[in-house]
């Protein structure tokens, strides 16, 4: 007989879910290997070897920058995970190969007589670990910050993912996407539909309701090692919120679906209508088999709906009408953001995966994306190799001013930073790239350029002035915040780019640090420590604090944030397709 893998029973995974998820490690590490291994002459530099030896296309080829010697490996256990969290693990799957990764919570290893957990803490603490990477709620990114209010952390965390339904929509096929989405692996997925937003006519529609009910029924819910199941038990038995989200209505909701406990951890799926803007299950994730129906009267109060949640990692939307999805994806806040499909089941880069909001700590460049493997080195400025003197006249307007402003003494060196943003921009930042090309799914990753803070603690002006200029040639909001006043001609530069100046020395630049609910800050001449303190390690507040480099493809990371757009590009077998801006 077919045996699941251990892991997979270990999460309750059914056979086929387990399958499918066994193969995301692995490609996982395909790309990771491609980036370490392709040779050229384009620039970028596997971490661990801090020597510059060839190109790295998926690194994005960067000029101008150089890692610095962490000898930190993406794989390597107490900083990684181990490979388990090398990309986001399915259903908070415990890797055993990593105690920061948590391993089985009860089980003490004989060689240090410590609980996982208590060494988990106890190397989160360690200043020797140079960066976590965690997959797991928000509250455990700010259990490791309290910890360790320092700690550079990389954690994918959590969602409360919604699809909104139009009425232009084809409603069996949005039945069976939203179906999917809530109750594969029985809901325990980051991905996972929470909330089903219904537009206009749809919130009366007996039909999709009924299809609904129809597709959620077909789902056998029985142990994973039963080959008819489809939906296993949770990786635990519920407790705290999700066991309240099985048991408990709010005011003004109902069950069409009331869940039913089968086994110790073994719920049948719920569905609730009458979901309020503002109640307790419109905001908080659950990470279980319950969904619940909300209903607005537009498609711009649907995504105000959706938006209202703090977290931002997949969203859906159900419509055929090309002007809506057009307005859906300007206004959408999710890293991961899918058209008349379910809103599951990233493939390594296909769908670049991570979220926007809370449901990333960090710098958020995605997993199984191009920037990933940026964000796990520290990067030194370096001559970009081969690079011939760029002429002032190759450069538009704003960059021209740019070169002015600088003192002649860097003028060569902003000049190599400023061809590195033009490259990167034309490259990679400034347009949706489909990587994959496929003919039936277009899937684009872009960039979408975010308010940020640049504080200047000291050193050169002229990488300030680079800085401002990655932020400027992506279109990025910034404000600057700076110890003492720069120059007259870059603080011009400033007022005419609508970019906010702030004089604050350390002790205003802490308070208002300390003021700041959510920010991107990006530290020149200073450290991430001053930060970390005023803020007790929010992890709300991401810093980049590394040297100031030529390579565009790293300077504009703080400024820009990445969104995978998945859309299905056929109906019924017939081609269709859409511009994704
Ligand atoms: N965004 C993503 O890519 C993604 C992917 C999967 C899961 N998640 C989120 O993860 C949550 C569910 O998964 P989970 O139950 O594994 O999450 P969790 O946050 O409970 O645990 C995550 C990991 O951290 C470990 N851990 C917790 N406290 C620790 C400590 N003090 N020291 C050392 N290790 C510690 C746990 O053992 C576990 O391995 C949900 O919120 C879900 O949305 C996010
Ligand atoms: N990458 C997975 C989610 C990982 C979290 O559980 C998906 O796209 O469904």
């Amino acid at each position: 007989m077919f045996k699941p893998a251990r892991q997979a029973a270990r999460t309750g995974a059914v056979i086929a879910e387990a399958l499918w998820a066994a193969g995301v490690p692995r490609d996982a590490l395909r790309l990771v290997s491609l980036a370490a291994t392709s040779g050229g002459d384009e620039g970028a530099i596997p971490a661990q070897t801090g020597t510059r030896s060839g190109a790295c296309p998926s690194f994005g080829g960067d000029e101008g920058a150089i890692p610095a010697q962490t000898g930190t490996r993406p794989e390597a256990c107490p900083t990684s995970g181990g490979n388990d969290d090398a990309i986001p693990a399915e259903t908070g799957t415990r890797s055993e190969a990593c105690p920061t990764s948590g391993g089985n919570d009860e089980a003490i290893p004989a060689q240090t007589g410590t609980r996982p957990r208590d060494l988990g803490s106890r190397l989160i603490a360690d200043p020797r670990i140079e960066r976590v990477i965690l997959t797991g709620a928000y509250e455990t990114a700010e259990r490791f910050r309290r910890i360790r209010p320092d700690l550079p952390l990389l954690a994918e965390t959590s969602g409360k993912n919604a699809i909104i339904v139009t009425p232009s929509a084809d409603l069996d096929l949005a039945a069976h996407d939203v179906a999917y989405s809530a109750f594969g692996h029985a809901g325990q997925k980051c991905s996972a539909a929470s909330l089903v937003v219904l537009v206009g006519s749809v919130a009366d529609s007996e039909r999709f309701r009924r299809q609904l009910l129809d597709a959620v029924g077909a789902y056998r819910v029985a142990d994973p090692w039963d080959e008819s199941a489809r939906i296993g038990p949770l990786i635990a038995p519920a407790e705290g919120k999700l066991l309240r989200a099985l048991t408990t209505l709010e005011p003004g909701q109902s069950w069409i679906l009331e869940p039913r406990q089968i086994g110790d951890a073994t719920w049948t799926p719920g569905i609730r209508e009458g979901v309020l803007p503002g109640s307790e299950f419109h905001t908080t994730e659950y990470f279980g088999p319950v969904l619940g129906i909300m209903t607005a009267p537009t498609l711009d109060a649907a995504i105000d709906i959706v938006n209202a949640v703090d977290y931002g990692l997949t969203s859906g939307l159900h419509s055929l009408d090309e002007r809506e999805i057009d307005r859906w994806l300007a206004r959408i806040e999710a890293g991961n953001a899918y058209v008349n499909r379910g809103i599951t089941g990233a493939i390594v880069a296909r769908q670049p995966f991570g979220g926007w909001k809370k449901s990333s700590v960090g710098p958020g460049t995605k997993a199984g994306g191009p920037s990933y493997l940026f964000a796990l080195g520290s990067w030194h400025d370096a001559d970009p190799a081969g690079a011939d003197p760029v002429p002032a006249s190759n450069f538009a307007a704003t960059a021209r001013r740019i070169l002015r402003i600088a003192d002649p003494a860097d003028r060569d060196w902003i000049a190599q930073a400023l061809a590195s943003d033009e490259a990167a921009y034309t490259g990679e930042f400034g347009r949706a790239r489909d990587v994959q090309g496929m003919s039936v799914e277009q899937n684009a990753l872009r960039y979408v350029p975010t308010p940020a803070i640049v504080r200047f603690e000291g050193g050169r002006e002229a990488e300030l002035l680079r800085v401002v200029a990655a932020a400027i040639r992506v279109g990025a909001p910034i404000e600057v915040s700076a110890v003492a006043l720069p120059s007259a001609p870059l603080r011009e530069l400033l007022i005419d780019s609508g970019i906010t100046l702030r004089i604050e020395d350390a002790a205003r630049w802490s308070t208002r640090v300390a003021g700041l609910a959510e920010a991107r800050i990006r530290v020149i001449g200073g450290s991430a420590d001053p930060i970390a303190r005023a803020s007790n390690g929010s992890p709300r507040i991401a810093v980049w604090a590394g040297e100031v480099t030529r390579a565009g493809r790293i300077e504009a990371l703080p400024f820009l944030r990445e969104q995978a757009v998945s859309i299905t590009a056929h109906r019924f077998g017939t081609p269709r397709r859409y511009d994704i801006p």
